[in-house]
């Protein structure tokens, strides 16, 4: 399933994301550690997938990964360099390198912008191209993610669900990211659709040589994509492992209990 599998694109190191909640008059003020020391790594050409149940800390490890959250503590490397020791051009291309899909695509697209805007936005963004080569891209990118040209005129809220989750995969690779970060890409989706968008992002992965970091609390969905698993509960990643392994033959007991917990095959 994996290409050639290079040196990090991006890592963590020994993260910590820490909350603290005002107790009000009631209660004391306590400390929610939605990451608690997780160490992480991404290269080109892998799917990496963060398994577990709603509460791990999944999404705050994903804003960490695109650069939305700053770790209370701990070190983010991106090409081998700190990012908060580089300066703001160096954050930028960090953020230009790594694309991100929401759960829900109905919520994650501006519903007043066409989807030729959708996708030209992050190059005008960016100071990428003229108007008439992004518009240009623009029609790539729906190729790309098999939707026809005459989309680019409807708003997303025109569109069907899954087609808006492609139109989503499509905006994330506008500026030809290195790394795309899906979290729970395909919950949202009628399940009628679901594989479609997995192979779609499969696809993609191997057509692109991306890394791919594959977050979702259905570990039978993240076997599918994966090469490689990391199973997160209370903050920290308890197992890692090569996909098959840590599915065939888990060695923590919260991974054995999420496979127990986990419904028949995905079909495919
Ligand atoms: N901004 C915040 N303030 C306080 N607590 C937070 C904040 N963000 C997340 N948390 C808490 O941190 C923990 C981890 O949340 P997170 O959303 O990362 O988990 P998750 O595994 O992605 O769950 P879900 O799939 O339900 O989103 C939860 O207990 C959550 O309530």
């Amino acid at each position: 399933m994996s290409n050639t599998v290079q040196s990090p694109v991006i890592e963590l190191k020994d993260i910590h994301v820490h909350h603290k909640i005002r107790g009000g008059k009631l209660f004391s003020p306590r400390l929610v550690k939605a990451v608690n020391g997780v160490d992480f790594a991404v290269s080109r050409g892998e799917t990496v997938g963060i398994v577990g149940e709603s509460g791990c800390g999944k999404s705050t490890l994903a804003s960490v990964l695109v650069g939305l959250q700053e770790p209370t503590s701990g070190t983010v490397l991106f090409q081998g360099e700190p990012v908060g020791r580089r300066n703001a051009a160096a954050r930028k291309s960090f953020g230009r390198s790594v694309g991100v899909v929401f759960q829900d695509p109905a919520t994650a697209l501006n519903p007043r912008m066409s989807i030729m805007d959708t996708l030209t936005d992050p190059l005008r963004v960016h100071g990428i191209g003229t108007a008439a080569s992004r518009r240009a891209k623009a029609l790539a990118l729906l190729s790309v993610v098999g939707l026809p040209p005459s989309a680019a005129s409807a708003l997303p809220s025109q569109v069907s669900g899954g087609q808006r989750q492609r139109v989503a995969i499509a905006r994330s690779l506008a500026l030809e990211p290195e790394v795309i970060v899906a979290d729970e890409p395909t919950s949202a989706l009628d399940v009628s659709v679901r594989a479609q968008v997995l192979n779609l992002l499969t696809d993609l992965k191997a057509q692109l040589n991306l890394g791919m970091v594959f977050i979702s609390h259905d570990i039978q969905t993240v076997r599918y994509v994966s090469d490689r698993i990391c199973v997160m509960n209370a903050g920290q990643i308890v197992e890692e492992g090569d996909a098959a392994q840590v599915f065939d033959t888990p060695s923590n007991d919260y991974t054995r209990t999420l496979l127990g917990a986990a419904p028949a095959l995905l079909e495919h």
